[in-house]
C-alpha cells in the first residue's frame, strides 16, 4: 500500500518563529521589528549592511537576548538559552565559544563527544558514534589536532569553533557570518556542512556578507532593517 509522501520542508511547522521582534536599548535600536521563521530542512540567510541588526536577530533566535518588543518562540513555546529544552534543540555560533586553553583541538572535540555520550539526549541520538571526531575531519582539522588554541591562526580558530558547534545533535542551527576569516576552500567546507545539516532536517539560519555562500545555500533571504 502506498505511503503518504513526506511533507515538503516548507509545509512543516517552524522550529523558530520571531514575530515583530525588536531590540531597543536606552533608545538605540539594535534590531528593528523583524519577523522570521526557520522550518525543518530550510536555510534562511539573514542579510543587511554592517550594524543592521543581523547578529542581534540571531541572538534573539538563540534565546540569548530577549526582544524588548514582539515575540520569539521555539516550537510555539518559550525560548531561553538558559533552559535545557532550548539548549537541546539549538546549536549556535554567534559569539566565538570559549575554548579550553589547556586542551588540544582534538581533545576539545573528544570532550564534547564524551559529554554528549553521557547525557540522556546523546544516548538517545546515538551520539556514541562521535560527532566531535567527525567534525574534526569535516572541517579539515586533523592536522591541527595536537595544537592548543593559542597556537592557532584566527581562521583556524574559526574552524575549531565551527567544529565545536556542529559536534552535537540539533534541530536548529544559527550561524553568524560562518565564513569569516576563512579562505575560499574552507568556506566550501562550511557550505557542505550546512547543506548536510539541512538535509538531515535541521533548520538553518545564517548571516553572511558572502554573496556566493548565500546563493549556494539559501532557500529564503531576510533583509534586516529593510
Ligand atoms: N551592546 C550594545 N549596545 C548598544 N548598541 C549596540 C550593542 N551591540 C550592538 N549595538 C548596535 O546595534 C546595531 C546592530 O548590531 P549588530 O551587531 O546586530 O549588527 P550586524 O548586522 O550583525 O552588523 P555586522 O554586519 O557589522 O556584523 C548596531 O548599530 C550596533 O552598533
Amino acid at each position: 500500500m502506498p505511503t503518504a509522501p513526506d511533507p515538503t520542508p516548507n509545509t512543516r511547522p517552524p522550529i523558530l518563529t520571531a514575530s515583530d521582534a525588536a531590540v531597543t536599548v536606552d533608545g538605540a535600536v539594535l534590531l528593528p521589528a523583524t519577523s522570521a521563521e526557520a522550518s525543518p530542512g530550510e536555510c534562511l540567510a539573514v542579510l543587511g549592511p554592517n550594524g543592521a541588526g543581523k547578529t542581534t536577530l540571531l541572538r534573539v533566535l538563540a534565546g540569548r537576548l530577549r526582544p524588548t518588543a514582539g515575540t520569539v518562540r521555539l516550537r510555539g513555546g518559550p525560548l531561553d538559552e538558559r533552559s535545557a529544552a532550548t539548549r537541546r534543540e539549538i546549536a549556535a555560533l554567534i559569539d566565538p565559544p570559549a575554548l579550553y586553553p589547556d586542551l588540544t583541538v582534538r581533545d576539545q572535540l573528544v570532550l564534547i563527544d564524551a559529554a554528549w555520550a553521557g547525557s540522556p539526549d546523546g544516548a538517545e541520538s546515538g551520539i556514541m558514534a562521535g560527532l566531535g571526531t567527525a567534525a574534526l575531519a569535516r572541517f579539515d582539522l586533523e592536522a591541527l589536532g595536537d595544537r592548543f588554541p593559542h597556537e592557532l591562526s584566527s581562521g583556524q580558530r574559526q574552524l575549531v569553533s565551527l567544529a565545536v558547534t556542529f559536534a552535537r545533535p540539533m534541530s536548529a542551527l544559527l550561524l553568524d557570518e560562518p565564513e569569516q576569516r576563512l579562505d575560499p576552500g574552507r568556506r566550501g567546507l562550511v557550505a557542505e556542512a550546512i547543506a548536510e545539516a539541512r538535509s538531515r532536517g535541521v533548520a538553518v539560519v545564517f548571516s553572511s556578507h558572502d554573496a556566493g555562500l548565500v546563493e549556494r545555500l539559501a532557500d529564503r533571504r531576510l533583509r534586516v532593517g529593510a
